[in-house]
């Protein structure tokens, strides 16, 4: 019995999907597990680390700016849906599983030309144009939070089941004596743990760059940077990092105040450790769609986040803030406790058992039979 997960381009698409795999696995003996990402992502290292079979096809993704090279990649969109159509008529999946982002676009055409059922996952509160693609060829389409239902289509909704964003399960299950192993933090100081997203993100860094004379006066400092890693300053009790692998759940739960990208994975997993957060989401004049904005304002309105947008993302107010949290210890609780409670902890069981019912499901004759 097999199943094929599709997604990829940042670990926002890659990193819920592996989660939901490991609930699977356990449940399905004898699940046989393939991905189809893009054949220049970084899905592969992260999938085939997590012992998933690894195909690439073409992918092309849509720029929110005139470009020729939309021309190209619509063009690598049909090859994509080719490769797809040929991978996916050999592997004989029983469902597709989506977790989006623009790399599953072509498997989830395929696999609806060959009727095989596809479920799809969006993270974010508002669907990316990849999902608002998917969706349509989709049994169900899942959701991290209710609101999400209201911006398909009426007749979609019987198809919407809003089950959270899952978190991988070590995430939650960090020691923050470990985060010496790994940086030389100086004991007795707090920490401020700064995260980029998975690719990093330049505007945090000079934020923060800009801040850190005055934050380093009382605080130790671990900046998750991207690729930016060399540019970083050198001073003592600042800890650039280009990613964060197996430390990552120790460095949160050693953090008292976290600096984070409004991304829809470092949402959940802040509120899976239940951490007061300082949000800096990715704003539409980067060339975002909105979607970090929308998850930001989503926390700020229930008093789960503090959220620096547009003109108040800058160092003095960065400063201002993340002191204030650190040295009141009522706010930074009543933080927790708020973004503790939009947790979904069965995030990947719930998933798991929505495509349980696929795997159940006896293959249809148009897909030629089970292997
Ligand atoms: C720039 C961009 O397009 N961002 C989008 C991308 O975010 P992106 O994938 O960057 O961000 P997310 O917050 O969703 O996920 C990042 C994941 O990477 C992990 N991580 C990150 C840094 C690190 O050092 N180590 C590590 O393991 C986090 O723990 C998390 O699981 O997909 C998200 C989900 O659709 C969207 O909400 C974001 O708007």
């Amino acid at each position: 019995m097999r199943i094929v997960y599709t997604g990829g381009g940042t670990a926002g698409h890659v990193f819920p999907a592996l989660a939901v795999h490991r609930v699977l696995e356990e449940r399905v003996p004898g699940l046989e597990a393939v991905w189809i990402g893009s054949r220049k992502g970084p899905e592969r290292g992260w999938v085939e680390e997590a012992g998933v079979r690894f195909y690439g096809v073409p992918a092309g993704k849509w720029r929110r700016y005139l470009s020729v090279k939309n021309v190209v990649d619509v063009g690598r969109v049909g090859v994509g849906v080719m490769a797809s159509l040929l991978l996916l008529r050999r592997l004989r999946p029983r469902v597709v599983f989506s977790k989006g982002g623009y790399v599953a676009v072509p498997p989830v055409i395929a696999a609806s030309i060959l009727g095989i059922p596809v479920v799809v996952h969006e993270s974010d509160l508002d669907p990316g144009l990849a999902t608002r693609i998917t969706a349509r060829y989709a049994s169900r389409i899942l959701t991290s939070w209710p609101e999400t239902a209201t911006f398909f289509p009426r007749e979609w909704e019987p198809r919407v089941v809003c089950t959270g964003n899952p978190v991988r399960p070590e995430v939650r299950s960090g020691d923050p004596g470990k985060v010496r192993e790994f940086f030389p933090v100086r004991p007795g100081r707090p920490l401020l743990l700064v995260l980029g997203g998975s690719q990093g993100a330049r505007q945090v860094n000079e934020l923060v760059w800009a801040a850190l004379p005055r934050l380093l006066e009382w605080c130790e400092v671990i900046h998750q940077t991207g690729p930016d890693v060399e540019r970083a300053p050198r001073r003592e009790g600042y800890h650039p990092v280009a990613f964060l692998g197996r430390e990552l759940p120790h460095v949160l739960s050693a953090a008292q105040v976290v600096v984070s990208r409004a991304g829809a994975g470092a949402v959940a997993e802040l509120a899976a450790c239940g951490k007061a957060a300082v949000l800096v989401p990715l704003g539409r004049e980067l060339g975002s769609r909105g979607d970090q904005v929308r998850n930001a304002r989503r926390l700020a309105e229930r008093g789960a986040a503090v959220v620096l947008e547009g003109g108040e993302a800058v160092p003095a107010r960065l400063v201002q803030v993340v002191e204030g949290l650190m040295r009141d210890e009522g706010r930074r609780r009543a933080l927790e406790e708020r973004i503790r409670e939009l947790a979904r902890p069965d995030a990947a069981e719930a998933i798991a058992r929505v495509l349980e019912g696929f795997l159940s499901e006896s293959p249809t004759r148009r897909h030629g039979g089970d292997e």
